[in-house]
C-alpha cells in the first residue's frame, strides 16, 4: 500500500546516484522496499519502506535520480558529465529533487572501477545542489555486489573507504542481491539525519558525528 511520507513526522527522502547497472534498482526492491508510486509526479519512481530505527518507525523514501535523468528527451546522458545535463528541460525538476533530498546515496559496483571514478561526478552534482545549505550533505557511498566472486571484484574495500574519508561520508560495501548490508546502511543514514535534526548545530560532516557517538 503506498505511503503518504508527508503525514510522517520521521519521513525522510534519500536520492540514489550511480553509474547504469551497479544495482540501484535491484536496492530498491530488495527488502520489500514498496513501489509507492512518483513522489513527484511523472519524474522519478520512488519506493518506501516503513522500519523501526532504535525503536521509532520511521518511512524512507528511495528515489533513483538516474532513472529520472533518462527520462529527459534527446539527450546523451552519462554520469561523467556533470548531472544533470545542461539544457534539459528536466533540469530544474532534477536539481529540486537534488535540493529537496535529505540524504544521498552514492553506488558504486565492486566490480567496476570506473562506477567509482562515476561517484564523483555525482558528489558534485549533490553539491551544487546543496551550495546555499550551511551543512554538508548527508550520504553514504555504497559499494554494491560485494557477493560476486573475488576475481569479480575490482575495486577493494580500501579504496572505496579512502574514497569515502575524502568525501566525508558514511561507507558501507552491500549486496542488493542477497540484502547483506542493506538495511543497515538506510538506518544509519536515518540515525545521522536524526541527529542533525534534533543537534540543529552546523555539523562538522558525518565522520564527526559518529566519532562523537
Ligand atoms: N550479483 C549481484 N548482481 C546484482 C546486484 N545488484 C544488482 N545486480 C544485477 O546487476 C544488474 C543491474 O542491476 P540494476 O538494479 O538494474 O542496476 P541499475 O543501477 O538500476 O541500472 P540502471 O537502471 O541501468 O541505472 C541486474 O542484472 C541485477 O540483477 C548485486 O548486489 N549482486
Amino acid at each position: 500500500m503506498a505511503t503518504d511520507t508527508t503525514q510522517d513526522p520521521d519521513a525522510w527522502n534519500i536520492a540514489v546516484l550511480g553509474a547504469p547497472g551497479v544495482g540501484k534498482t535491484r536496492f530498491f526492491v530488495l527488502d520489500d522496499f514498496e513501489v509507492r508510486g512518483p513522489p513527484f509526479p511523472r519524474l522519478a519512481q520512488g519506493f518506501s519502506r516503513k522500519l523501526a530505527v532504535d525503536g521509532q518507525n520511521t518511512v524512507v523514501t528511495l528515489v533513483d535520480i538516474y532513472q529520472l535523468q533518462r527520462t529527459q528527451p534527446s539527450q546523451n546522458f552519462h554520469p561523467n558529465a556533470n548531472l544533470p545535463s545542461a539544457g534539459t528541460n528536466n533540469e530544474a525538476a532534477v536539481q529540486a529533487m537534488l535540493r529537496e533530498a535529505d540524504g544521498f546515496i552514492l553506488m558504486y559496483s565492486t566490480t567496476s572501477p570506473y562506477s567509482l571514478q562515476d561517484v564523483v561526478a555525482y558528489m558534485r552534482a549533490v553539491r551544487r545542489a546543496k551550495a546555499t545549505y550551511t551543512q554538508n550533505p548527508v550520504l553514504s557511498l555504497v559499494g554494491n555486489q560485494s557477493d560476486r566472486s573475488a576475481q569479480d571484484h575490482e575495486v577493494s574495500r580500501a579504496e572505496g573507504e579512502a574514497l569515502a574519508r575524502e568525501l566525508d561520508c558514511l561507507f558501507a560495501e552491500v549486496s542488493a542481491k542477497t540484502g547483506y548490508g542493506v538495511e543497515a546502511i538506510v538506518t544509519d543514514l536515518v540515525r545521522v539525519l536524526r541527529a542533525r535534526k534534533q543537534s540543529g548545530r552546523k555539523a562538522r560532516g558525518i565522520w564527526d558525528y559518529f566519532v562523537r557517538r
